[in-house]
């Protein structure tokens, strides 16, 4: 009978003490997961210089974890991102127990949680608002697309969070978050800071070779404070002058005399984990969605024209209309498989020994979900690398393909807790860009440019920059623009 550290999931055989340090991949790791997964199976294993990191490439087997989640729902402690650059204090890394708690169950009755989307739909008057002002930026200059998104994302999160509206030109506020998600993707990248491996690291004098993490770190550090307490006192201030817009923050503070120190430390980092989590992750699916848009115009053609028979060309689409409009919501649910917003999720750890799919996953085990793979493989979303919303509607006699926001959110107690928002936020982009413009590919010297789809490393993904064209379906689209306020 095997012990239970045989019945490990199985995996690519590792030299002795450093274990598979050299197998793995150094960037798209997403993909050599897959290639391992159709060796290996759904769930295999590595080992880490003695670190166990298990690997899933099965949706059904990320379910089993799923179901048990309260098991599986700790994140890895990351010295560098971590502890050293500050990000435990937001939600993404904290480590679950109280204060986890505390934090989901403000996004939850803010914005939504898993099994509870209606909260959202009191954010729906503003995201139609900075959706519309995104229409007009882009009408002006469609060249900054990937700048407009951001702009879109910061002025929605920033918002719904401190009451904020984002400026015309330059804003400090949505600079400020993407430096610090810059930082986050740089500082968590698996296996790039020795003292991830090594924390004895951060103890030695710091003239040593080898010692500059520690000054990248706190100047990084310096951002992520910056994240926390900068937009916090903009709002303080205007609670303070009468003037605060209603936001996550001004309405938990409305009782502020009640609430002890570390009620407003959580506050204050819950609000900050809403900015973070949510400026950078819906830019990418809006980009890919653009993306998309060029490489696929029978898809576009398709689209406009189910907003022209529902809609019209009278108005903008709204929330409302959401329901009416099914090829719409396929394509927004195939921007979300397509691209991969989060390759390979946010590593979870293992709170206690346990067994999934018949193997031994020991306590501390590292888990990660190749969420790419799983959004890509060819028994469930046959020819996955085509953009196709089709697979999402269900016909006679063929239901529709997995829906891809049981696996692009994570899963367990960690699953996205911004799932709601940025579905929404999705499809107000798509619908209403749609509505209005033309997305075409950029030509230089009279050839169309064909751009690839490609993810960029990172835990949060980008799709590689490219270039294309956007201009207004018609004279009756550019006021329509210029008209909303
Ligand atoms: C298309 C957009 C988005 C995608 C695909 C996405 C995907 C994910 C994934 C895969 C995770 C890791 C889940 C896990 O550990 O299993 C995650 C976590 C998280 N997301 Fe999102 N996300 C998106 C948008 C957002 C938005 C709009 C917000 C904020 C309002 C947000 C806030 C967060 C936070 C705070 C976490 C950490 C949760 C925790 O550790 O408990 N995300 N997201």
């Amino acid at each position: 009978k095997k012990s239970k550290r045989g019945n490990l999931p199985p995996g690519p055989k590792g030299l002795p003490l450093v274990g598979n340090v050299a197998d793995m991949p150094k960037e798209k790791e997403w993909v050599t997961y897959a290639e391992w997964g159709r060796k290996w199976g759904g769930i295999l294993s590595v080992n880490l210089l003695g670190q166990v990191m298990v690997i899933v490439n099965s949706a059904d087997i990320m379910d089993e974890f799923d179901k048990r989640g309260a098991i599986y729902s700790n994140r890895p402690t990351l010295e560098m991102g971590g502890g050293l650059v500050g990000y435990d204090e937001t939600l993404v890394l904290i480590p679950y127990g109280s204060r986890f708690r505390t934090y989901r169950k403000h996004f939850s009755r803010y914005i939504g949680n898993h099994g509870s989307p209606k909260p959202i739909q009191n954010i729906y008057p503003l995201i139609e608002h900075e959706t519309r002002r995104f229409l007009k930026r882009t009408l002006g200059k469609h060249e900054d697309l990937m700048a407009h998104l951001r702009k879109l994302a910061g002025g929605i999160i920033l918002g719904l969070t401190y009451g904020y509206e984002v400026q015309d030109g330059e804003d400090p506020y949505v600079n400020l978050i993407e430096g610090a998600n810059d930082n986050f993707n740089a500082s968590t990248v698996p296996g790039a800071f020795p003292v991830d491996f090594f924390p004895i690291l951060k103890s030695l004098p710091e003239w040593l070779p080898g010692m500059g993490f520690m000054q990248q770190a706190r100047s990084w550090k310096k951002d992520t404070l910056a994240m926390i307490e900068v937009p916090y006192e903009y709002t303080k201030k205007q609670i303070a002058a009468g003037t605060a817009v209603p936001s996550f923050l001004s309405t938990s503070l409305e009782d502020e005399k009640s609430l002890s120190a570390d009620d407003i430390r959580d506050l204050k980092c819950t609000a900050a984990s809403m900015y973070g989590g949510g400026a950078d992750t819906t830019v990418s699916a809006e980009y890919a969605f653009f993306l998309a848009m060029v490489l696929h115009p029978e898809v576009q053609k398709k689209a406009q024209a189910e907003l022209d028979s529902v809609i019209g060309s009278g108005r903008l689409p709204t929330f409302a209309d959401q329901p009416h409009l099914p090829y719409i919501n396929a394509v927004v649910l195939e921007a979300l498989r397509w691209n991969s917003v989060a390759p390979t999720g946010v590593p979870h750890t293992a709170i206690e020994d346990g067994e999934i799919a018949g193997y031994f996953i020991p306590k501390g085990a590292m888990i990660l979900a190749n969420l790419w793979g799983m959004l890509h493989d060819s028994e469930v979303y046959p020819d996955p690398f085509k953009f196709d919303p089709e697979r999402h509607i269900e016909t006679t006699g063929k239901p529709a393909q997995r829906d891809p926001r049981k696996v692009c959110f994570g899963f367990g107690r960690r699953i996205c807790p911004g799932m709601y928002l940025a579905e929404a936020s999705l499809f107000s982009t798509v619908a209403t860009a749609l509505a209005v413009f033309d997305i075409e590919s950029a030509v230089e010297n009279g050839v169309p440019i064909v751009p690839v789809h490609e993810n960029m490393s990172g835990i949060i993904s980008y799709p590689k920059p490219f270039k294309c064209v956007i201009k207004p379906r018609s004279q009756r689209a550019v006021s329509l623009i210029l008209d909303e306020q």
